[in-house]
C-alpha cells in the first residue's frame, strides 16, 4: 500500500502583488498555492509582492493547502533568500531548461524543488532535468509559454501539445515526480476547463494549475477518482487477497483479469481517495 500521497488536484497561482487574492486563498479548497513572483508580477512590483507574499506565508492560517513559491527567475537571488525565510512547502523554477538551474536550486534552497517546462529545450531535456536532483518534487506545465514557443494555435483539444505534455509526462514518472497540467486559457469556459481536466486525467497529471477560484471545485472533482473507481478497487484488492490465499498469481474479477500490477494501481487510488476524503 502507498504510504503517503499527497492530493494535488488543484494548484492556484495567486499573484505575489494582490493581497485580496492571497488573503482570500485561505478560504479556498485548493490543494496547493503558487505564490506567483514572475509573469503575474509587472517588474515594477517585484518588491512589494515579496513583502506581501512573506507577510502572509508567516501570518499562516493556510491550513492543508501546500505553499509553493514561484521565484521571478530561476538566478533570481532575492527571491532564493525570500524562500529560504520563509515556511513553504517548495519552490517552483520558471523556464527550466538545463540541469545546472537544478542543480544550482539544490544548493541554494532547503525546500523541495519544482520545475517548470514550458520551452522546447526544456521539454526536449525533460528526462535529463527529472534526473538532476533527489530533491526535485514535480513538473508543472507551463502550457501558455509553450504554446507561445512552438508557434502554435490554442486548440480546444490541445493537439499542438501533446507531444510536449507526453514527453515531461514520460520523465516525471520516470523519476517518481509528480506531474501538474498547465493553465486552462478561456476564463469563462467551464466546459472547456473540465473537457482539460478530463485530458488532463486521462494523460496521466496529478492535478491542474488554476488561475480563478471559479475553477477549482471542478478540478478538484476531477482529478479525484470517482466513487466507482473505488469501488471497484476495493473489490480487486480484496478478490486478489482471496486469490493469493489459494496460491494463485493471477484472478478474474468480473470479466477483466487482474494481476499485482492491477491491484498496485487499485491500491494507489484508494490511498488517494482517502488522503482526499481525510481533507474534504
Ligand atoms: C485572471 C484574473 C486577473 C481575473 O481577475 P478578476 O477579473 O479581478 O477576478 P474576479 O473579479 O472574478 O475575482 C473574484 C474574486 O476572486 C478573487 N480571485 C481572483 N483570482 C484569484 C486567485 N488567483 N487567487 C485567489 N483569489 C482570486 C478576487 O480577489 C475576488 O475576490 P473577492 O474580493 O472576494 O470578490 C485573476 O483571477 C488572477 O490574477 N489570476 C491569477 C493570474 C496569475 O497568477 N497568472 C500567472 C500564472 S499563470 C502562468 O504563468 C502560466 C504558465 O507560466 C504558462 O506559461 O502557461
Ligand atoms: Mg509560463
Amino acid at each position: 500500500m502507498p504510504k503517503h500521497i499527497r492530493p494535488r488536484r488543484s494548484m492556484l497561482y495567486v499573484p505575489g502583488d494582490k493581497p485580496r487574492a492571497i488573503e482570500k486563498a485561505r478560504t479556498l479548497p485548493c490543494d496547493a498555492i503558487l505564490f506567483d513572483l514572475e509573469d503575474a508580477v509587472a517588474p515594477e512590483a517585484k518588491e512589494i509582492a515579496r513583502q506581501t507574499v512573506a507577510d502572509a506565508v508567516r501570518a499562516g492560517g493556510y491550513g492543508h493547502r501546500e505553499l509553493i513559491l514561484r521565484v521571478s527567475a530561476a538566478d533570481c537571488a532575492e527571491d532564493y533568500a525570500l524562500a529560504e525565510a520563509l515556511p513553504l512547502d517548495g519552490i517552483l523554477i520558471p523556464k527550466v531548461e538545463k540541469v545546472e538551474v537544478v542543480e544550482r536550486a539544490a544548493r541554494a534552497t532547503r525546500h523541495p524543488i519544482w520545475c517548470m517546462i514550458e520551452t522546447p529545450l526544456g521539454v526536449l531535456r525533460a528526462a535529463e532535468i527529472a534526473a538532476a536532483s533527489d530533491r526535485l518534487a514535480g513538473f508543472v506545465a507551463g502550457t501558455n509559454d509553450l504554446t507561445k514557443e512552438l508557434r502554435a494555435r490554442h486548440t480546444p483539444d490541445r493537439t499542438p501539445l501533446l507531444t510536449s505534455l507526453s514527453l515531461m509526462l514520460l520523465a516525471a514518472r520516470a523519476h517518481g515526480l509528480a506531474a501538474i497540467d498547465g493553465v486552462h486559457l478561456g476564463l469563462d469556459d467551464p466546459e472547456g476547463f473540465e473537457a482539460a481536466c478530463r485530458q488532463g486525467v486521462e494523460l496521466g497529471f496529478d492535478g491542474k494549475t488554476v488561475v480563478h477560484p471559479s475553477t477549482i471545485d471542478t478540478a478538484n472533482r476531477i482529478f479525484s477518482p470517482a466513487p466507482e473507481e473505488v469501488a471497484k478497487a476495493r473489490a480487486i484488492v480484496a478478490a486478489w487477497g482471496e486469490a493469493r490465499a489459494q496460491g494463485k498469481g493471477v484472478a478474474r474479477i468480473g470479466g477483466a483479469m487482474v494481476e499485482q500490477l492491477h491491484v498496485d494501481e487499485a491500491e494507489r487510488m484508494i490511498a488517494l481517495a482517502e488522503a482526499i476524503g481525510s481533507r474534504d
